[in-house]
């Protein structure tokens, strides 16, 4: 095979797996077999190994980097990774609804509730449409380079459907299901088992080595913009849709409210519904939808005043301890 036709395989078995990554990890809807996967990422790694000149960053054969890293380096968010205030019930929504309505000066809030991921808090760069560069929250101003441990979650694109630049921000999580197969083969070998799947998905990205991150089988889920560049957003839900357009993976079980009522029915729903997800969430994040309020509404010394996370009352974790019924 000559370079031109090695070339123009390569650029087209780049692009259809990418298609197929995007159905599998990001829809949860494949549309072709495993194996069918398995044979044309192995046809674009032999095409690669016999022709390197023709590798490329974004390859899907990529994300599984090279030897692990002797540190990580420090990298400065350019916008801050703030975290959230809490609301532990009714009443305090109610409030953060009051001091919302003090706070702006033209319109009604509509609010959107999102489920609150219990995972590792990341942000993400892309230029030009390409994964360049993903990153812990840290102190909310210094985060670790994470780059080459993000690369290996599928469902994070390593090229975006246009060629934007912005950095988003999201949450890196392990499913239940990874978890429980995790501990499992963890006490197969008697080896101390993990609490909690936030404790495994925060430990796999803190890590030096990608291959391990790789196995881990972690995903993620993008919820907000951090910055972007030539694109008008005007509020946080044409913002999402914008990321899903993407092919950013976005949490389906957002929800848009104009009064705080409505909000407080559906975070209250969740208390109960969340032991049907997949994956572990510990409250729900209430927004302010439009940018123009967020910005008149601003931020305190660490969070924002236009966001709050309601957080679930403690579950009763009841043990039995000698034959008596305790609750911790
Ligand atoms: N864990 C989460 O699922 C989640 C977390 C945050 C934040 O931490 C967060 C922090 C800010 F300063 C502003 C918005 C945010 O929105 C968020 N939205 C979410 N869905």
């Amino acid at each position: 095979m000559d370079l031109e036709t090695a070339k123009n395989r390569i650029e087209y078995l780049k692009e259809i797996i990418d298609q197929h990554n995007y159905f599998y990890y990001v829809k949860d809807d494949p549309q072709i077999t495993d194996q069918e996967y398995d044979q044309l990422i192995r046809e674009l790694i032999q095409l690669e190994e016999q022709f390197p000149a023709l590798q490329t960053p974004d390859s899907p054969t990529q994300r599984v980097g090279g030897e692990p890293l002797p540190y990580f380096e420090k990298v400065e968010h350019r916008i801050p990774m703030l975290s959230l205030g809490n609301s532990f019930n009714a009443e305090e929504l109610r409030d953060f609804d009051r001091r919302v309505r003090q706070g702006i000066t033209a319109g009604q809030p509509r609010y959107v509730c999102e489920l609150k991921i219990d995972g590792l808090a990341i942000s993400v760069r892309y230029e030009n449409g390409l994964f360049v560069q993903g990153s812990t929250r840290g102190d909310g101003t210094i985060g670790e380079d994470i780059t080459q441990n993000l690369k290996t979650i599928r469902s994070l694109p390593l090229k975006l459907k246009q060629p934007l630049s912005l950095e988003v921000r999201g949450e890196a999580f392990m499913p239940r299901k990874a978890f429980e197969r995790l501990n499992r083969i963890r006490a197969e070998k008697g080896e101390q088992l993990f609490a909690n799947p936030r404790n495994v998905a925060a430990g796999s990205l803190r890590q030096l080595d990608p291959k391990l991150a790789a196995e881990r089988s972690l995903d993620v889920f993008i919820y907000g913009i951090g910055s972007i560049e030539g694109v008008e957003v005007e509020s946080h839900s044409q913002g999402l849709a914008l990321l899903g357009d993407l092919g950013f993976k976005i949490n389906p079980e957002m929800r848009a409210f104009d009064d705080i009522e409505d909000v407080i029915g559906f975070v209250e729903g969740w208390t109960e519904k969340r032991g049907q997800l997949p994956y572990d969430i510990d409250g729900m994040v209430v927004k302010v939808n439009s940018y123009a309020h967020q910005q008149e509404l601003g931020f305190t010394a660490k969070s924002p005043r236009w966001a709050t996370a309601y957080k679930f009352p403690a579950e009763e974790a009841v043990t039995r301890l000698e034959g008596i019924e305790v609750s911790v």
